[in-house]
């Protein structure tokens, strides 16, 4: 009897998931999308800080000192930056781009064939932060996950694994290679990054279609990426916010939101929660946010380079040993950060306390 009561139960939170790409233009924003005043777009931070322009970082050349210099300035002060030449051919990234698209402009009852609950499933689709289901709000989001090692795609749209196979090859060793170059901008050895600790990738593909009120809801909410590094390109400008802080040298503490935009054929990259730990502070991970747009539908592909679950990841050693340097965080394995990152709903405050020193 239990039984069929939790069936039931589950039959009705998978079929109450509906996505907002359902084909129809959204006249209003239904009650569960509008979040509590404090959380809406508006809320820009404290606004002492000066919005900057986003650093370029021109990966091609072979200065690599200087290279590394510029993505330890980036990150020691954003956790963002913009790349160019960064071996991702125009043409690979069209395709992706487009058969992205192609997948959101299926009916609802074609992308729902790969709707799942189970968070490991690869490929899946969810709307919302997880499944549109069980959540207190709702964000303005339908999101296809794909695996990028080894590729894992839907079969429908047909060309989707064609673009996915040198789209995500080639954004991987885009992503190696700043790996790299942080390692030698940080001071350790050219392979820190390489191995375990950087084994895993997938990516988001992330849709927001128009919105009626933009004012009233986010696409994301705030948060970091788990993960070491995430490579992100978009169809239209306008939508990621980061957060700036103003924290150098004249202090203040004030904090800003700010939009990033790639320049044409450039792709944003940000650290996440692990480039954070193994840096030992010296990196930042950067915080950001979705707002949605009222004109045209939004399409995003993030690509997340991270440890292998059971990998164990703590501070490098040789940031721990500067004098009056001690380890900021404890050592921990990706799979439990994983657990926490997933329980304290992007929390970033709430989750590094689980993992500080
Ligand atoms: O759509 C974007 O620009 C950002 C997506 C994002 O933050 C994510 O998928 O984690
Ligand atoms: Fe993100």
């Amino acid at each position: 009897m239990i039984g069929i009561y939790a069936n039931q139960a589950r039959l009705y939170l998978e079929m109450a998931a509906e996505p907002l790409s359902n084909g129809a233009a959204h006249q209003s924003v239904p009650g569960r999308y509008i979040l509590p005043v404090h959380q809406r777009p508006s809320y820009s931070g404290n606004g002492k800080v000066a919005p900057p322009m986003l650093p370029v970082v021109d990966l091609g050349g072979d200065d690599d000192g200087r290279i590394a210099e510029e993505i330890i300035r980036a990150g020691r002060e954003f956790g963002f930056f913009q790349v160019v030449n960064h071996g991702v051919p125009e043409e690979v990234m069209g395709a992706m781009m487009r058969a992205a698209e192609e997948f959101f402009g299926l009916p609802a009852d074609e992308k729902m064939a790969y709707y799942s609950t189970d968070g490991k499933q690869l490929p899946r689709f969810h709307t919302s932060v997880r499944n549109g289901a069980g959540e207190e709000f709702l964000y303005w989001r339908d999101c296809l996950k794909l695996g990028c090692h080894p590729p894992e795609w839907p079969d429908n749209p047909r060309g989707l694994g064609a673009a996915l196979e040198p789209y995500t090859a080639a954004v991987m060793a885009a992503a190696r290679r700043v790996l790299r170059l942080a390692a030698v901008g940080l001071g350790l050895c050219e392979e820190h990054f390489e191995g375990p600790l950087s084994g895993g990738a997938m990516m988001n593909v992330n849709h927001y279609p128009p919105c009626p009120d933009p004012s009233l809801t986010l696409g994301i909410a705030p948060h970091c990426d788990p993960g070491l590094v995430t490579v992100l390109m978009e169809n239209v400008g306008g939508g990621l916010q980061m957060l700036l802080h103003d924290d150098g040298d004249a202090g203040g503490g004030g904090t800003m939101w700010v939009d990033v935009d790639a320049a044409p054929g450039g792709l944003v990259l940000n650290f996440g929660h692990q480039m954070e730990v193994v840096s030992n502070g010296r990196l930042r991970s950067g915080e950001h946010r979705v707002v949605t747009g009222a004109r045209v539908a939004r399409t995003s592909l993030a690509s997340f380079v991270w440890p292998e679950l059971w990998c164990t990841v703590a501070p490098a050693q040789e940031l721990v040993l500067a004098p009056g340097k001690g380890p900021l965080y404890r050592p921990y394995s990706y799979g439990e950060f994983l657990g926490v990152y997933v329980a304290e709903a992007g929390d970033r405050d709430a989750i590094m306390a689980h993992f500080k020193h």
